[in-house]
């Protein structure tokens, strides 16, 4: 059923649109459901025009070749796509509680069990997209979802690449960026290490760590590697430990997905469902 799905050519007439979801950047995204399978979706629509603006024509296909060929649990699913004369629309998985961002809002910070939950998902999803040569660079809370069940979801690949190579453009807001990001100098597979620590702070805090007045001020407290904890939320040593091998300024030092899978404070604190219900 999945392969003729995708292979279909779908139109707007097949869907009910619903509620919308948010608007981004570049577009809007609804909740829409397919009207013969009565299956639910996000469907997100972004105007031609919006498209020609910002000249990212290649950037979104290659996006869409990206986000369409991976299959992971804890990454949200393009499952087609589909265009009319002014908007070109993209079927996605719909993750029904939302982004994570809200969530860390509503609660102010994340329990060190939802946290260490959602940075197992995170790390499972990096390491199946770096051995598929995919760097994502752009992981932030307002690009992470949550499913029914609570399971955590990387929506939407702003910046992705596939690469063997190292990379030099620059992307992204300040706060989740790697020193060698941010300095513009070649970068590789670890700058989703960086962005893994930088999370886990804000998940565990309710503020990235080099959080400052100014976009200078951040610029130089990340390349310092300015990182200091409040003693209020009071966090275990061992979140601390693992915060700490990961902003590093030397990429090469940073702590490989594999070892944060086994640091001690994933392996005492995580559902390993990851729905962390
Ligand atoms: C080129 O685009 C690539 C794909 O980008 C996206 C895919 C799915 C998205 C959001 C995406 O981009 C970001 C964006 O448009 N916003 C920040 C506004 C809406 C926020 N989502 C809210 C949301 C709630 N339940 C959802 N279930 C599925 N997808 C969702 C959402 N959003």
């Amino acid at each position: 059923a999945e392969e003729e799905n995708s292979k279909r050519n779908w139109s707007l007439q097949d869907f009910e649109i619903g509620k919308p979801l948010g608007r981004g950047k570049f577009g809007s995204v609804y909740v829409a459901r397919e009207v013969k399978s009565k299956f639910v979706v996000a469907l997100k629509v972004i105007f031609k025009e919006q498209i020609d603006k910002y000249r990212i024509h290649h950037q979104l296909r290659r996006e869409m070749e990206i986000q369409t060929s991976l299959r992971h649990p804890n990454i949200l699913r393009l499952y087609g796509w589909f265009h009319d004369t002014d908007r070109v629309f993209l079927i996605l998985e719909y993750a029904h509680k939302g982004e994570v961002y809200k969530e860390m809002r509503k609660k102010g910070h994340f329990t060190e069990k939802e946290a260490a939950t959602y940075i197992l998902s995170l790390t499972k999803a990096l390491a199946y997209c770096h051995e598929k040569h995919v760097i994502h660079r752009d992981i932030k809370p307002e690009n992470l979802l949550l499913d029914h069940e609570g399971r955590l979801k990387i929506g939407d690949f702003g910046w992705s690449v596939q690469s063997k190579s190292k990379r030099h453009t620059m992307c992204g807001t300040l706060d989740y960026l790697a020193p060698e990001m941010v300095e513009n100098k070649a970068h590789d597979y670890a700058v989703d290490n960086w962005t893994l620590g930088i999370l886990c702070y804000e998940f565990l805090f309710g503020a990235p760590p080099f959080e400052a007045e100014s976009q200078a001020d951040t610029f130089k407290r990340i390349m310092k590697v300015d990182l200091s904890f409040p003693s209020n939320p009071s966090v275990s040593l061992d979140a601390k430990s693992l915060i700490s091998r990961l902003l590093v300024k030397d990429s090469s030092r940073r702590l490989s997905l594999q070892k944060i899978m086994e640091h001690p404070w994933i392996i005492k604190n995580a559902d390993f469902s990851g729905t962390c219900l």
